[in-house]
């Protein structure tokens, strides 16, 4: 057979050659590229302990929850409609109250309080420093989750040094995203909102929360644990922290760095499967806070009835 194949390798030999330097070629492309993503992926992160993609792998024979789970009765006591409709307007007007602050005191709020508005939320991580180290203390909280995996992490910054070095990060970042990234449309269009790259608020507020998302956990294997929902769950519990934080008495807003994920991340030394959402400087309001006057839309425009 192979002698009849004889012609053929004599008269196109030369197409495999090319065939396989070509695919030599697209291999030395494909690790060349993964180096630079991976490297940009993880700059400034000397500090912090790798678990690199190549270490860990998905362990699909470790179920998400037990397979002998128990179910309970869920303990409920039905209010009248006239209590359902009071307390639904009673919480509308709680919430309605809720403005974005870009202005802060630097007051001190109690550490308990914090705790408590992200116990609502879910699980909070403490950052304190001790002697030049950073400790985490982590509590749990009540935000519904893809298969109750809860793939988000709170961490707590109040110390002053640590809050200095975001604020630095988040400047830097903001000016080239002011004056190249976001565009001239993007710019004008947050004209009227009166922001810019300096952001006095991260170092005013007694505290900021920065909301991580854990694209995927880690077993005590060492294996990679499905996060189902990630990045929604994390969301959802974003809107009960903000919604807390109003109704405890307190102020925030709502706070998307752009390009400082890895640079706040490293920072505060989270592992590289908890990515940065959102980042909320929480206190209380300056005295002379002042807000865009602006205009929410109408039931009728954000709801469709189908009876
Ligand atoms: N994150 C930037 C820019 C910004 C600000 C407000 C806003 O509604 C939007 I869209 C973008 C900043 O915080 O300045």
């Amino acid at each position: 057979m192979f002698a009849e194949l004889l012609p053929f390798w004599t008269k196109h030999w030369y197409h495999v050659v090319i065939c396989i330097v070509s695919c030599y070629f697209l291999k030395l492309f494909y690790v060349s590229i993964k180096g630079i993503v991976f490297t940009e992926n993880n700059r400034n992160s000397n500090n912090v302990e790798q678990l690199e993609d190549e270490e860990t792998f998905f362990d699909d024979e470790e179920p998400a929850l037990p397979k002998d789970l128990e179910h309970i009765p869920y303990k409920y006591e039905r209010p009248s409609e006239t209590e359902l409709y009071s307390r639904a307007s009673e919480f509308y007007k709680i919430v309605a109250a809720r403005r974005t602050i870009r202005f802060f005191s630097s007051d001190p709020v109690p550490k308990q309080v914090i705790r408590e508005i992200i116990k609502a939320a879910g699980t909070i991580i403490f950052c304190y420093i001790r002697k030049n180290m950073l400790y985490n203390l982590s509590l749990i909280g009540t935000t519904p989750s893809g298969a109750h995996t809860e793939p988000w992490t709170f961490v707590v910054v109040s110390n002053k040094n640590v809050k200095e070095q975001i604020r630095r990060i988040v400047e830097n970042e903001e000016e080239i995203n002011y004056k190249k990234r976001m565009g001239a449309k993007w710019t004008a269009d947050l004209l009227p909102l009166r922001t810019n790259w300096i952001k006095e608020y991260l170092t005013t507020a007694p505290y900021l929360i920065l909301v991580f998302k854990q694209i995927y956990g880690i077993l005590p294997n060492g294996k990679k644990k499905v996060h189902y929902y990630n990045e929604m769950s994390t969301c959802i519990a974003c809107g009960i922290l903000i919604t807390a934080i109003q109704y405890a008495g307190l102020v925030t807003l709502v706070s998307t760095p752009l390009n400082c994920g890895a640079g706040i991340r490293n920072l505060l030394r989270r592992p590289p499967n908890e990515k940065l959402l959102v980042l909320l400087p929480v206190g209380y309001p300056a005295k002379d806070a002042t807000v865009p006057d602006l205009q929410r839309k109408s039931l009728s425009d954000i709801q469709v009835e189908i009876d």
